[in-house]
């Protein structure tokens, strides 16, 4: 018996109108079925059209031709089922970290919850992020790092089924990205969350994903090629390093992105 996927994207176009009655096609004909609890990344040149596609599922823009379904469900608009974390984690500086999470969780689960259990909850994703003693900080006051967990706890907070990352690490140094990878990845075991996160580092997408996503350069981009990563987790970065099967995906990806379809421009 197949399982059903929980997230289908079915023959998906994006074409982006331009001036003068001429039009951009970003992405043509883009097929991919994602199970629950999976952790699947998306890689691609510049431009190849791995935001457009993670603004479909999010709802943020609309699909030209085809459908997504989460769980069946026709995907026409935002939802709380579905949180996106960007590069520049979009704080408001005016309240403190624990007043950024609280007001997602008031909008979003407030009818549901009495004032204690919104404070237990939120207090639960700080605590997720290591961020306890930096609760009644200001955004001004903390660290790029710091900032990206508080988005991260603030997009989990909301319980979405689905958590959408666009480039959440790639504005950090290499250190605070390797400490944020190894949060997530342990986060994403105690929630069981599906995410989908875009990136531009093979490393970080053989590191987190079950599986990678390979996308083939515009106009008319799709998918290209998908990796399969067998990894058990817990996976520790130390002990990949010679690891054949990491080597092996680490390869298939550079392959595809420098030999098959490298980009002149980068
Ligand atoms: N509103 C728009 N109007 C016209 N073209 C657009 C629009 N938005 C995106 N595009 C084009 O669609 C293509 C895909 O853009 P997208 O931002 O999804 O790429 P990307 O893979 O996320 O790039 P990067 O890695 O640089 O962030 C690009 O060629 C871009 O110029």
């Amino acid at each position: 018996m197949s399982v059903k996927p929980f997230l289908k994207i079915d023959h998906v176009d994006k074409i982006f109108p331009l001036g003068g009655g001429k039009e951009y096609v970003a992405l043509r004909d883009v097929k991919l079925e994602i199970r629950e609890n999976e952790i699947v990344s998306i890689i691609g040149h510049s431009g190849c059209g791995k935001s457009t596609i993670l603004n479909l599922i999010a709802g943020l823009d609309t699909i030209s031709n085809g459908t997504i379904l989460l769980e069946d469900k026709h995907i026409t608009a935002p939802g709380p089922e579905r949180a996106v974390v960007f590069q520049n984690h979009s704080l408001l500086p005016w309240l403190s970290v624990y007043q950024n999470i609280e007001m997602a969780v008031r909008k979003v689960l407030g009818d549901d919850l009495s004032p204690g259990e919104i404070r237990d909850h939120v207090m639960k994703y700080i605590h997720m992020v290591n961020l306890d003693h930096a609760k009644d900080k200001f955004p001004g006051e903390i660290s790029g790092g710091m900032k990206q967990r508080v988005g991260i706890a603030r997009a989990l907070a909301i319980e979405p089924k689905v958590l959408l990352m666009d480039e959440p690490f790639g504005a950090l140094d290499s250190l605070t990205r390797a400490n944020l990878q190894d949060h997530l990845m342990r986060i994403q075991m105690q929630t069981g969350n599906t995410v989908i996160i875009i990136t531009h580092d093979v490393d970080e997408a053989v590191l987190l994903s079950d599986r990678v996503i390979m996308m083939t350069n515009g106009p008319e981009a799709t998918i290209g090629e998908v990796l399969e990563v067998n990894l058990p987790r817990p996976r520790n970065r130390l002990e990949l390093q010679h690891n054949e099967e990491y080597l092996r995906c680490r390869g298939a990806i550079i392959e595809f992105l420098y030999s098959k379809f490298a980009k002149e421009d980068e």
